[in-house]
């Protein structure tokens, strides 16, 4: 219900949880049938800021003990972008669509963490500026999808009615 006429589609897993990434597969895709057509695909793998591998609060890289200073220790990552990437590639193949004419998984495959922010503002950046465009062009080309009430007239008086 929330996916219909969708121009974009952002699938989250946890990059310290191998599980979150294949229940996306085995739970959420279903869910983006009603997206629309044309509709864009991003994988986010979230909870950097939880993994070995991952950035520190400044985006620097830092060891497995978090960078000292009393932070949580860091989990070992369990799912890595190239999981990511193959993923993405499964849903291409899922919604029967080509490579050539969809962004490169590369493109479309993120790391992030809602906690520090990492990632976070170029994940939307790239997603609203492939995006908008699409949008701006569909609403140039057809008619709206939605009914304006407000603009529509009232109906016609029409004598009926057993007392006419
Ligand atoms: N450290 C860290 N915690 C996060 C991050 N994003 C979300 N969380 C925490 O993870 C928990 C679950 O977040 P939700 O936004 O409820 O996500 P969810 O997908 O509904 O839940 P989960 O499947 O449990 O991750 C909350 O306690 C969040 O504060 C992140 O990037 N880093």
């Amino acid at each position: 219900m929330y996916c219909r006429g969708a121009a974009a589609v952002i699938l989250t897993y946890d990059v310290n949880h191998a599980q979150s990434l294949l229940e996306l597969e085995d739970r959420f895709l279903g869910l983006t049938d009603t997206a629309s057509a044309d509709c864009l695909f991003a994988i986010v793998g979230n909870k950097v800021d939880l993994s070995e591998e991952g950035p520190g609060e400044g985006g620097q890289e830092v060891g497995p003990a978090g960078g000292g200073g009393g932070a949580a220790p860091r989990l070992p990552k369990q799912v890595q972008p190239e999981d990511a990437v193959a993923f993405y590639k499964k849903i291409l193949k899922y919604k029967m669509l080509d490579e050539k004419d969809v962004p490169a998984a590369e493109q479309m495959c993120f790391e992030t963490s809602a906690k520090t922010g990492h990632n976070v503002d170029l994940l939307f950046e790239t997603l609203f500026d492939m995006v908008v465009p699409v949008i701006l062009q569909q609403r140039a080309q057809g008619p709206p999808q939605t009914v304006d009430i407000a603009s529509s007239r009232p109906p016609a008086r029409t004598r009926s009615g057993c007392c006419a």
